[in-house]
Order: C-alpha cells, then structure tokens, then sequence
C-alpha cells in the first residue's frame, strides 16, 4: 500500500503510519532496524531500490531523506509505502524542500523508533565528517560510499580516514569482502612463507584498491604498491611477492565474475569473484551493528603505507591521443625479409654494445623465428660482427612453448636446428625459457624466467623502485611473429594475459595455437624495448597485419598492442603487406 502525503508536516506522517500500520497489520517493530538513507533527489529511485532489496533479507524500516531543492519556502512531501509495496517493512520517504533541508535530523526524529538501532547510508556525496553529522550523530553505524562521490574516491576515502570514527564504514570497503576471503585463505595454506611485497593492480583512483592494499599492508606488515592498470577496469589483480614464488589473483574481464589463482607449483585455478550489487554490498553492512576494527585498521593505519606505481602501459586508447607512428617496410619474399631483418639487426647490436656495453635481442619462433636465424647464422659466419661484440650479446625469446627441453616443438630448439649453435655468443647469454611438461609446474617456469629477466635488468629502469613489477633489460630490439589471428608471441586474442600490467611473464594455459602450455613475455615487458620488430610472411597473415596496422590495442589484435619505445617497424613480405 502507498500513500502520498504532499504538503504535509513530520506529525501528520506520524499519524498516517499509525493508521497504516493497524490497517495493513502491522509488523512487530520492537527492536527493527531503521535504516536511514540520506540522498540527493537524482539517487533518490537507485538508492530505495537498493535499499528495500537489502532490507528483504534482512528486515529493516527505510526512512529516505531526499533533498530536493534547498531554495524557497520550506516544505515536506512524504511517501508512505508499506505491506507488499514495501518488501519486508515500511519505506517512509520524506522530500525536503527550502529550509528544511537544513534541518533533516529533526524532521526525521519523530519517526525514529525508541531503543531501536539506527544504520545510516549516504549512496552518493557524505558530510565531510560523518559521525559529528546531525544524521550520523543518531546512527549506530554509518554507510559512506567512497566510489560514489562527485570527487576522487581516493581523496574521498582521506577524509573518512581523518575523520574516522568506530561505527564508519563504507562500501568500496565491503566490495572486496571476496578478494580478502580468497587472499586470506591462499596465505593459509601451505607454503607458510611471509610475503615480502605486494602489487594491486585496478583503474586509476579505485577506493576498492586502495583498502585493499592498505588491509595487505596492515595486515602483512609489508611493502603494498598500487599499479595503475587500465581507465575503467576496476579492480584486476594482487600479487603477494613470497621467496619461493609470488601468488596472483587475477580477476577475468569476461563478465564471468571469475578469477584465476597463479600459485608456484600448483595448478592455476579458477575461482568465484563474484563483484557484489549494491544492494548485496548493503544487506553485508546492514547485517552488524558493531564496529568493524579490520576496515578501521586498513583505512586508518595501511592506506598511508601505499606506495603509488604508473604501468608501464600507462593509459587506455582514447586517453592517449594519436596512435604512435610505426613504420612499414615491403620485401619480395620471406628470405628477403629475413636479409633486411637481420642486416639491421647486425647494426643494432653493434651499436648497443658500442654505445651501453651489451645488447638484448629478443628472437621469436614460428616460420620467421627460424627464417631469420638462418639468415643471422649466414651474416655471423660471414663474420659480421667480431667475438668480442658477440660476447656481449644476450638473446631471449618472446615466447616458448612448454614442452621438455630439445623437443622440436620448442622455439630454441627450432632456433637451434636454424644455426643458433653457428653465432659465437656466451652460452650463458642465451637466455631459454625453462622447459617442462607438466602443467603443474608451468606457473612457476614463467616466474622463473621472470626472475631471470629481472636479473639482468638494467639500473636505468631503476629495479629497486620495481620490485614485483615489470623488471627487463631495456631490449635493443624485440622480434615477433604475428599469426593469422594477429596473435604475438604467446599472447592470443581475447585472452587475459594481454591486460597484464605488471607482471614480465605471463604461463599461458589451453593455446589456442598448440602446443597448449607456453610462457610469454606480456606487453609491457615487449614493450620497454627500444625497437619491436613485427616480422610476418605470407599470403594467409595479410588480413591479420592490415587489421592490426589500422588498429590500437585491440584486444581481439594482440598485435595492435605492442610498440616500440623508440619505433615500431613492420617488416613484411607482398604476400602479407596490405594492398593499396
Ligand atoms: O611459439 C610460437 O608459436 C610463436 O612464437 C608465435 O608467436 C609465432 O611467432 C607466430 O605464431 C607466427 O608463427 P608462424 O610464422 O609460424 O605463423
């Protein structure tokens, strides 16, 4: 049953609820919860929705105060709602107008119930200082929502920290009540190894992020970094740092509300991540009345431990104005491409070891993984460059597939059958991907190359300030492959392991192209190089290059994603070159 009440007075509501209640047979209202919604009359409809879903599971008055219009005449329009039109109890709605809007703990007073528990809920902008507010000053517990105010929500959750009193809480807070269930859990269990540092990884100014890694750093006691990942991602991933290997929770982008738990030495598993509504996140909060000392610790005492790191893959497209210029060069035929590649690549790694001491070249497998090799075996017997620039060379991959060491599935061995053993360099510069064939163990190979990557990163990268994130030597030149899906290196359309922001290596599971287990190095580990070389032949890759040329971080064109930090050139054969 609704009533309207336009034009009317705090004592005449009183009065019309009495009636009502009797009339529709009232339920006991001894110790019920009110909740107290204060809102702005745009959140009006969104909030008591919420609210009277929450309310369902747990029964509770909804008094709403809407401001209205704080000009003119002071006046109260009502809406009563109770029985079937009110879910579990009653909604009282009270629309503020003038100068009443100013005076919303007395309007509302007479309709509290004595002796009975007060929550309040701000859905959208809160008083600075919620507790010293005249509605929060009734409330046994008070509901801000960090994610919802006008202003940054990291700036928002500042001020709830300096204001703080016990009985605060807020919903960017009761957000992650699953990201901490499953983090809490994976710590106890074995190996019981402290964590030494820890990543989050979410959109830029993400309350959520925040507690979350200010409960880490309280909670853990250890070094928590907030990385940016991309505009409107939310939040994607943590990472706990741990001597024998890091643990990442990575939440899916599909929708699935899933996430994938990496742990070293075990499977990857999927796991429920489910990102709560907000009448959920309501109904969580409305549940207690006591103070919750864990939000009270990460907000108060771990969100000024933070530290505050920029991905290396820094905006979103759109943000980033004009797409980055790359360069597109024609050769007749595959063996024509592989003579251009490599005659600058000879150039390239002279330079480098000219110019810093020693070079990093990343080679890539697939059909132009081995045409180059060959090419690069030819140019080195011919003596293009001298042993002492060769022992400075290091050579990684792009990509390995995870099978045991000499299979000739694998990228090096490939390399190795296409004259790898002809170039003089140092054995313990040819950097493989660890081998293996156990799904089990795959996790802890890409963190194995990872960590070897990190040790030959260079201090202009400034490791120390990266712990936990993208360590790579700064790579003259990075070579990829490009597939007829446009996928590069191990990184397949559509997967996850594309968004990856923080992490140099990514264990890729179920390739779409087989084998089905491979490492790969992510994009921001590709593209910290100076040059990332695409290097493609072939009638069946020329869909895949025109796309990908037109696109930009496309996430169904891996290719559209990796760029060069000084040039990005595309080294194509007729068959694969665009026409026109
Ligand atoms: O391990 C791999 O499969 C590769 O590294 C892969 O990224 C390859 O470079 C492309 O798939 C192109 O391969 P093709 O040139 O053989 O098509």
């Amino acid at each position: 049953m609704i009533r309207d009440l336009p034009t009317t007075s705090t004592s005449a509501v009183v009065k019309e609820l009495l009636q009502l209640r009797n009339e529709v047979g009232a339920m006991a209202m001894g110790r019920v919860l009110t909740l107290l919604v204060s809102v702005a009359e745009d959140e009006a409809d969104d909030a008591i929705r919420a609210a009277n879903d929450a309310t369902r599971q747990h029964p509770a008055r909804i008094l709403v105060l809407v401001s209205a219009d704080g000009r003119g005449r002071g006046r109260l329009d009502a809406q009563i709602r109770v029985g079937g039109d009110a879910g579990a109890s009653e909604i009282i709605v009270l629309r503020l107008h003038g100068a009443l809007t100013g005076q919303r703990a007395a309007v509302v007073t007479p309709l509290l119930l004595p002796d009975s528990p007060i929550v309040a809920w701000w859905p959208g902008e809160a008083p600075r200082d919620v507790a010293s507010d005249p509605i929060g000053m009734m409330a046994h517990r008070r509901i801000t929502d960090a994610a919802a105010a006008a202003r940054s929500g990291v700036a928002e959750l500042r001020r709830r920290s300096s204001t703080y009193r016990p009985g605060d809480t807020d919903l960017a807070w009761t957000r992650i009540t699953r990201w901490r269930a499953l983090l809490a859990s994976t710590l106890e269990s074995e190996p019981f190894e402290p964590v030494t540092a820890a990543t989050v990884v979410a959109e830029p100014d993400d309350p959520s992020a925040e507690l979350l890694g200010g409960w880490l750093a309280h909670a853990l006691r250890t070094p928590v970094s907030i990385a940016r990942g991309p505009q409107d991602c939310g939040l994607l991933s943590v990472r706990l740092e741990r001597p024998s290997g890091s643990i990442d929770l990575v939440r899916h982008e599909d929708g699935t509300d899933t996430a994938t738990l990496h742990r070293v030495n075990r499977m990857p598993r999927l796991v429920a991540l489910h990102t709560p509504t907000l009448a959920e996140s309501l109904a969580e909060e409305v549940r207690r009345l006591d103070a919750d000392e864990v939000y009270a610790a990460a907000l108060c005492e771990g969100t000024p431990l933070l530290t505050r790191r920029r991905s290396v893959r820094e905006e979103e497209p759109g943000s980033r104005g004009p797409r980055p210029e790359v360069e597109v060069r024609v050769e007749d035929d595959a063996v024509a491409v592989a003579e251009a590649v490599t005659q600058q690549l000879v150039e390239r790694v002279a330079r480098a070891v000219s110019d810093r001491g020693q070079a990093h070249v990343v080679l890539t497998g697939g059909s132009m993984g081995q045409e180059t090799m060959r090419a690069l075996a030819a140019r080195s017997r011919a003596g293009a460059l001298s042993a002492e620039v060769w022992d400075h060379v290091h050579l990684w991959w792009g990509d390995e597939r995870f099978v045991p060491a000499g299979d000739d599935d694998r990228n090096d061995a490939q390399a190795d059958a296409a004259g790898l053993g002809d170039l003089p360099v140092l054995k313990k510069n040819i950097h493989r991907v660890p081998s293996g064939r156990d799904e089990s163990r795959l996790a802890a190979a890409a963190a194995r190359y990872a960590k070897e990557l990190a040790a030959s990163a260079d201090s202009r990268r400034g490791s120390a300030a990266t712990a936990g994130g993208v360590e790579v030597p700064t790579f003259d030149v990075v070579m990829l492959g490009v597939g007829p899906d446009a996928h590069v290196a191990s990184l397949f359309p559509g997967r996850d392991e594309l968004r990856l922001t923080d992490v140099s290596t990514a264990a890729v599971v179920d390739s779409p192209k087989p084998p089905p287990l491979r490492v790969s190095l992510t994009v921001p580990a590709l593209n910290a190089a100076r040059a990332v070389w695409l290097v493609v032949a072939g009638a069946e890759k020329a869909e895949a290059v025109s796309r990908s040329l037109a696109a930009y971080d496309d996430p169904q064109l891996p290719a559209s994603w990796v760029r060069g930090q000084d040039e990005t050139v595309w080294w194509l054969d007729r068959q694969a070159a665009p026409t026109g």
